[in-house]
């Protein structure tokens, strides 16, 4: 039980009814978890407007309510609080429901279109390596300390952010890398929290569906920024044409990391194999697992967050040559018969470009590139041609197949992606819409070795059609594939 006078500390509220020196359970936004004496807060989401909901949510128990409309009819006995921003309210009542954890240890963001879970991921796996206990907020999981919890989104809600950043304070935790999503901002997630530190990866079409323009989207990420405190670093990748934007206003300390550009931080690559990069920073030359330059962006933005927090040099270098590529990042598996199969999230066009290129900078010989993609259904729909054309112009063969069609018709989906293939490339492209099938075909066409690129789904392990979820996993069926093809 907590006061709700004490977790309203510092909500800017417009009119209040009812007395507020009262107990509450907990803080809840969806009138379908209330329990008794908890507050409800009411969101105007994308779908629904939560204030439809208030009765319900008294209904079942709840003895405050938050929003930003009073109901015309008021209920005796219910405490009403009238703010202007129901998701700010929220994030500022989690946070001091929670006794504003993000204060007693040093949290820090990744923002940015891509990047972000392999950055929040390896910084992770170096402080843990560096002997301290560390907490992690991504895409594909949350971890305080060495204990795993599911991942939901890659921003969760405000109340399950401070919920897990107050367990990882009671484990110990003295580092939190958590990635900051374009969502995640937009709808207050993060507000009311006090970050040590924020890192921009970089800026490339996404989800213009949700921001409507890229200016938007782009203004939206910056807003992180702008909330930085003075006490924190801002690091910003320079090479990158947003990266000095993201930072004009900060009140943070500024930094820059870059492979091409001047910047505080700074990497060079040496040389580029399958099984690694070998790296120079500063002078030292660093062998590291993870492959393609997007990476090498990734590993410099890794190592001035670590110096900026305060690690040794040499250390974080002796540590970043342990660092193992994340789960559904350029993860590979190779067939008796010498085919290469990549798994890799890329969802995006730049990450798929990125992806690619990398693909053809370090293929030694003139085999084939044959990449299997989709583009996911009740997301941004300008993705798909531009995803078909970067596949079909960087590959010799290019199947396009379903990825999470969700509410989506899966054909409509493939015709909008094909769209964006340019004539000269139609032959070098194929429809299957069945995933299981897609990744089969390219098996079944490739030869000693030629590279198969499976990409879109990284670690997800489901297919989603329909709103039901099967289980799915693209390494898992390539890796059947090979074994059949091996048997026949
Ligand atoms: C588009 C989007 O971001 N939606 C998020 C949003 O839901 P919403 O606005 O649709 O909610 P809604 O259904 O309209 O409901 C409005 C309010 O009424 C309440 N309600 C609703 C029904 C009811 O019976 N009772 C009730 O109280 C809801 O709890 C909510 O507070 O608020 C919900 C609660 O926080 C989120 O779970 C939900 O994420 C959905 C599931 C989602 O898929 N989000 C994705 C797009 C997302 O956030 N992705 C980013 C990563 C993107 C990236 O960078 O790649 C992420 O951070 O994960
Ligand atoms: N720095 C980078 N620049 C461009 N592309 C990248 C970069 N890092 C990773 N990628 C590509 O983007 C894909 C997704 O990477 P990652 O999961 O780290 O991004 P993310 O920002 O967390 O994505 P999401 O928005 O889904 O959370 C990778 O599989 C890779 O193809
Ligand atoms: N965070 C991204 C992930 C996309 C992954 C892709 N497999 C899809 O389902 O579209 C999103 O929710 O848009
Ligand atoms: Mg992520």
């Amino acid at each position: 039980m907590k006061n709700l006078q004490d977790i309203l500390y510092k909500v800017a509220i417009k009119q209040v009814f009812g007395v507020t020196n009262i107990d509450v359970n907990q803080i809840v936004f969806d009138s379908r978890k209330i329990e008794k004496n908890d507050v409800f807060i009411a969101q105007k989401g994308v779908q629904v407007d939560g204030h439809l909901y208030i009765n319900k949510a008294i209904e079942l128990g709840a003895t405050a309510i938050v929003c930003e409309d009073f109901p015309s009819d008021k209920k005796e006995g219910i405490t009403y609080i009238q703010v202007n921003d129901a998701n700010v309210a929220l994030a500022i009542m989690a946070s001091n429901f929670y006794d504003n954890p993000s204060t007693k240890f040093q949290v820090v963001g990744v923002t940015g279109t891509n990047g972000k879970t392999t950055i929040a991921s390896l910084l992770y796996q170096l402080f843990h390596k560096a002997g301290y206990k560390v907490g992690l907020l991504s895409t594909v999981k949350i971890l305080v300390d060495e204990t795993e919890f599911k991942a939901t989104h890659t921003t969760p809600d405000s109340v399950t952010i401070n919920k897990y950043l107050d367990m990882m304070l009671e484990a110990g935790v003295e580092y939190c890398f958590m990635e900051v999503s374009s969502h995640g901002i937009h709808q207050k997630r993060t507000e009311g929290l006090t970050f040590a530190g924020g890192i921009f990866t970089n800026l490339s079409h996404d989800h213009l569906d949700y921001h409507e323009t890229f200016a938007e989207y782009r203004n939206v990420k910056k807003k992180f920024f702008d909330a930085l405190p003075k006490s924190a670093f801002a690091l910003t990748n320079i090479d990158d044409k947003n990266g000095n934007f993201m930072l004009q206003n900060t009140k943070a300390k500024k930094y820059s990391y870059a492979l091409k550009t001047l910047a505080d931080y700074k990497t060079r690559i040496l040389e580029k194999q399958l099984s690694g990069t070998l790296i120079a920073v500063d002078g030292t030359e660093v062998w590291t697992k993870l492959i393609g330059v997007f990476n090498i962006y990734n590993l410099t933005a890794i190592i001035a967050t670590a110096e900026l927090l305060g690690l040794d040099n040499l250390e974080i270098l002796t540590i970043v040559s342990q660092l193992e590529s994340i789960s559904g990042r350029f993860q590979y598996t190779i067939s008796e018969d010498g085919i290469t199969a990549i798994v890799d999230y890329a969802h995006t066009p730049d990450a798929l470009k990125n992806v690619l290129e990398t693909i053809n900078d370090i293929r030694t010989n003139n085999e084939n590139v044959i990449t299997v993609v989709g583009c996911g259904g009740d997301r941004d729909k300008t993705k798909r041609p531009k995803m078909a054309n970067i596949a079909s112009q960087l590959s010799n063969q290019a199947i396009f197949t379903s990825d999470n069609p969700r509410t989506e018709n899966a054909q409509t989906i493939l015709d909008e992606m094909e769209v964006g293939v340019s004539p000269e490339n139609y032959r070098k492209t194929l429809t299957v819409l069945d995933r299981r099938q897609a990744i089969k075909t390219a098996c079944k066409m490739s030869k000693t070795g030629d590279i198969i690129l499976i990409a879109g789904k990284g670690h997800e392990n489901y297919q989603e059609i329909n709103g039901v979820r099967t289980h799915f996993d693209d390494l898992e069926e390539v890796t059947n594939c090979f074994k059949q093809l091996k048997k026949n």
